[in-house]
């Protein structure tokens, strides 16, 4: 099941009643949405770090409405308890939070790049009257910290849930609910199939491309002329290898299972390869490339940044001198009032993308039938 938020638009209907929110560990994840929430009606975001200078530091970056130390004074009077520390701390989290007199109806959810310890563990305590309810925003980056945190990370993503047959029905509404200001994509899912579909699309990319720098950094030890030619190919495949050392330590010990069996899979894929370089066999490399091309192209694109902006497209252009001007001069020219145009990407030889936002449905609707008569392909 997917819920889709991405055009959710508050209204003052929508005022809900006083809502207290309690996060743990406001880091990349836990301050992006911190900051979906700080400010919005009724609601009280409040920050709990083991570390007194962390928490004055979400304080003074406004992230949060309050801050504390202690997990009792965050935690009792909350209403949603947002756990974002690393994987190899929820537990424990959890088996504190199981101490405390929590409020009835809290729901204790989790940002964890896996779910099934935390949600089995959270089957084996106690939590009163609170209920538990695994979760993980499936967007990130390579970045860590409060001040990597933004309101727009999660704005299009999915937002995996994994309820189990305890759940109350009414906790995963709540939480569904709550979620809207993210504007992410509601996933419902089984916590084991999460593992082993994620160890996939994302654990094991992040072992590859570090097993890949590493590599390459060996070899630069007798050669800095490695690391001065590493060119776009290289940036772009190995990214996500400047990603926190912990919190990743946690995740891939946490997915051992699921991710010794990919790795298996993994050394047969390149096995594979240098068979197929033993043998020469051209036709069988391009074959792969024409076959993970196919596959790629049916990625879904993730569009974001577009909170302020309801209405927008997406033009494809060549890289050109004056192709952007004329599209916005053709605009100007039409009467149509274009509120914002951003370069998604444009390199020499390669085709750009424009992102044109429009405050009205109808400057939209005309921009797009003004821009598809000058021939460019336009899409949402
Ligand atoms: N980095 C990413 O792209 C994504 C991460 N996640 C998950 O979100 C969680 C948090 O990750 P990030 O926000 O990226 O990390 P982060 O490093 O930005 O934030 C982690 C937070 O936990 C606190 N923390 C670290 N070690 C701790 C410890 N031993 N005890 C108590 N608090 C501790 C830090 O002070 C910080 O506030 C992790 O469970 C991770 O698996 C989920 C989706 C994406
Ligand atoms: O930066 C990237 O591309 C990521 O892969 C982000 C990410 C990291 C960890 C997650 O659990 C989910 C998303």
């Amino acid at each position: 099941m997917t819920v889709d938020n991405s055009d959710f638009k508050p209204s003052a209907g929508d005022r809900p009643a006083d809502i207290r929110i309690a996060i743990f560990g406001v880091g990349l994840i836990g301050g992006s949405l911190a900051l979906c929430w700080k400010g919005k009606p009724g609601m009280t975001i409040v920050g709990h770090s083991v570390n007194p200078s962390s928490v004055a530091k979400y304080l003074s970056l406004g992230v949060v409405d309050e801050g504390t130390t202690s997990i009792a004074e965050a935690a009792v009077n909350a209403d949603f308890i947002f756990l974002c520390v690393p994987v190899g701390r929820l537990n424990d989290y959890l088996d504190e939070l199981a101490r405390l007199p929590l409020k009835a109806g809290c729901i204790i959810t989790d940002v964890g790049s896996t779910k099934a310890s935390v949600v089995a563990h959270a089957n084996t305590i106690d939590l009163g009257e609170a209920v538990f309810l695994g979760g993980h925003p499936m967007a990130g980056s390579e970045r860590s910290g409060v001040e990597a945190a933004t309101i727009d990370l999660f704005e299009n993503a999915f937002y995996v849930l994994t309820p189990t047959g305890d759940t109350p029905p009414n906790a995963l509404e709540r939480m569904q609910e709550l979620l809207r200001w993210t504007r992410a994509k509601v996933v419902v899912t089984d916590s084991v199939l999460h593992d082993s579909i994620v160890g996939a699309i994302s654990h094991l990319p992040h072992l590859i491309a570090v097993g890949l720098v590493n590599q390459i950094a060996r070899y630069n030890e007798s050669n800095d002329l490695y690391r001065s030619l590493a060119a776009g190919g290289f940036r772009d495949i190995t990214r996500i290898a400047s990603s926190d050392p912990i919190v990743w330590r946690d995740i891939l010990v946490n997915n051992k299972d699921v991710l010794l069996t990919l790795l298996a899979d993994w050394k047969m894929e390149m096995e594979r390869f240098a068979e197929l370089l033993e043998r020469e066999d051209g036709e069988g490399i391009s074959e792969q490339f024409r076959q993970a091309n196919g596959f790629r192209k049916q990625l879904p694109e993730r569009r974001k940044g577009m909170i302020h902006s309801l209405h927008e497209c997406y033009v494809d252009v060549p890289d050109h001198p004056g192709v952007i001007g004329r599209i916005a001069t053709e605009l100007g020219q039409a009467r149509i009032n274009l509120s914002n145009l951003h370069i998604v990407e444009s390199r020499e030889d390669v085709p750009g993308t424009l992102r044109l936002s429009f405050k009205e449905a109808a400057d939209l609707e005309q921009a797009v039938a003004l821009i598809r008569g000058m021939q460019y392909k336009v899409y949402f």
